[in-house]
C-alpha cells in the first residue's frame, strides 16, 4: 500500500467541504493531493467526506468553517469542557492548573514576572531549538489535548497554511504562537506559563473558567484598589495597557518584539492575546477597550479557529514540513535570539 502523503493525512471532510464550496486555490491543493492516493484510500476518504457534509448546493457559505460544527470527528461542544469531575485525571489536572493560577496570580506577582523575564537574558536560542524544546511539554491546562505541543504547533500552522495559502507569516504565527511555554523550561511552574489569561489588577471577569471558586483565595480579591470594576485602570483604556496575568503569550510577544521579528502586525496581537479567552470568547472587559480594540478581536478571532479547533486533527509529519517552516523562520525572526 502507498503511504499516505502528509498533505492527505493532514486533511478531512472538513477540508473537502471547504474545497468544494470555493474554487480557490485550496481545492487544487487537496484535489492534487487527494490524486496521490491509491484508489482504495481515496475511495475510503471520499466516502467519510460525503457522509459527514450536505451537497453543494445547500452549504450556507458562513458554515464552511463550521460545517455541522464537528471538527476533525470532534464536536464544538466538546472543546474547552472544564467540567469538574474528580475521578477523571485529565479534567483534575486542568482543574488543579487553574485552582493553582487563580489563587497566586496577583499584579505583584504578573510585576515581579514581567522584571524577571523581560530582561531577556535567560538563554539564547533560534526558534527552531525552542519549538523543538516543545516536544517534552504536555499542556497541564488543556482539556482538548494531551500529546506534546509541538505537534499542536504543526497542526494548527498546517491548517493555517492550507486555509490561506498565500499569507506565509500567518503559517509562521501558527508554528510559533505557543513558543512562549519555553518558560516552563525554566523554573517556571506550568501555572504561570499555560492557560488563558485574564488582565489582574481589577474585577475577575464573569466568563473566566473555574472563576466563581477559584479566586477565592487571591489575596487581590480582597484589595479595594483592584477589586472594582475598573480597579487599576482607568474607563476604556485599551488592550495594550491592561497587565495581563503572566503567561506564554505576553512573554513570545516581548520576546519577538525585543528580538525585531519581522512579523505584521495582526501576527502580533494574535500572539499576545490569544490566550485571553475571557475576551475574545467571553466578551468581558468592554469597559476598558476602545474602538481599535475591536480590530484587533478580528485577528484574534481568525486565529483562533485554529489555534483551537485542530487540536483532533491528523497528526503532521513533523520531520518532512521543517524545511518549510526553517525557510520562513529565516525569512521573519532569523537567527540566536535572547529570551
Ligand atoms: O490550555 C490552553 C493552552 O494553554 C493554550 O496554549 C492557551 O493559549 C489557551 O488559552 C489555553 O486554554
Ligand atoms: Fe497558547
Ligand atoms: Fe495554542
Amino acid at each position: 500500500m502507498k503511504p499516505i502523503p502528509r498533505a492527505v493525512t493532514a486533511l478531512t471532510p472538513y477540508h473537502f467541504c471547504a474545497a468544494r464550496g470555493s474554487a480557490d486555490k485550496t481545492s487544487g491543493y487537496l484535489l492534487s493531493a487527494l490524486t496521490a492516493l491509491s484508489g482504495d484510500q481515496r475511495v475510503r476518504w471520499v466516502t467519510r467526506a460525503r457522509d459527514r457534509i450536505p451537497p453543494v448546493s445547500v452549504i450556507d457559505p458562513s458554515q464552511l468553517l463550521r460545517p455541522e460544527k464537528v471538527y476533525d470527528g470532534k464536536p464544538v461542544e466538546a472543546f474547552r469542557d472544564y467540567s469538574i469531575d474528580e475521578n477523571d485525571p485529565i479534567k483534575e489536572r486542568v482543574r488543579r492548573t487553574y485552582y493553582e493560577m487563580h489563587t497566586k496570580m496577583t499584579v505583584d506577582f504578573a510585576k515581579g514576572k514581567r522584571e524577571k523575564w523581560l530582561k531577556f537574558n535567560t538563554f539564547k536560542a533560534n526558534m527552531k531549538d525552542v519549538l523543538i524544546k516543545l516536544n517534552e511539554l504536555v499542556d497541564e491546562s488543556d482539556p482538548d489535548t494531551d500529546i506534546p505541543n509541538i505537534v499542536h504547533a504543526f497542526q494548527t500552522a498546517e491548517r493555517i497554511r492550507l486555509e490561506h495559502p498565500d499569507d506565509d507569516w500567518f503559517h509562521l504565527t501558527g508554528l510559533i504562537h505557543d513558543a512562549g511555554k519555553i518558560m516552563a523550561f525554566y523554573d517556571e511552574p506550568q501555572w504561570c506559563v499555560v492557560g488563558d489569561t485574564f488582565p489582574v489588577g481589577c474585577k475577575w471577569g464573569p466568563s473566566i473558567v473555574y472563576g466563581d471558586d477559584s479566586f477565592k483565595d487571591n489575596p487581590d480579591t480582597y484589595n479595594p484598589k483592584y477589586n472594582t470594576l475598573y480597579g487599576m485602570y482607568k474607563p476604556n483604556c485599551g488592550l495594550e495597557n491592561l497587565m495581563m496575568s503572566w503567561g506564554h503569550d505576553e512573554y513570545l510577544y516581548q520576546v519577538l518584539k525585543h528580538n525585531k521579528a519581522k512579523l505584521p502586525e495582526q501576527a502580533f496581537y494574535m500572539i499576545r492575546f490569544h490566550s485571553f479567552y475571557p475576551w475574545h470568547a467571553g466578551g468581558d472587559y468592554k469597559h476598558l477597550l476602545t474602538e481599535k480594540d475591536n480590530e484587533v478581536l478580528q485577528h484574534v478571532l481568525e486565529f483562533n479557529k485554529y489555534d483551537l479547533y485542530t487540536k483532533s486533527a491528523a497528526i503532521p509529519d513533523i520531520d518532512a514540513l521543517w524545511p518549510y517552516y526553517e525557510k520562513l523562520i529565516e525569512k521573519y525572526i532569523p537567527g540566536e535570539l535572547e529570551w
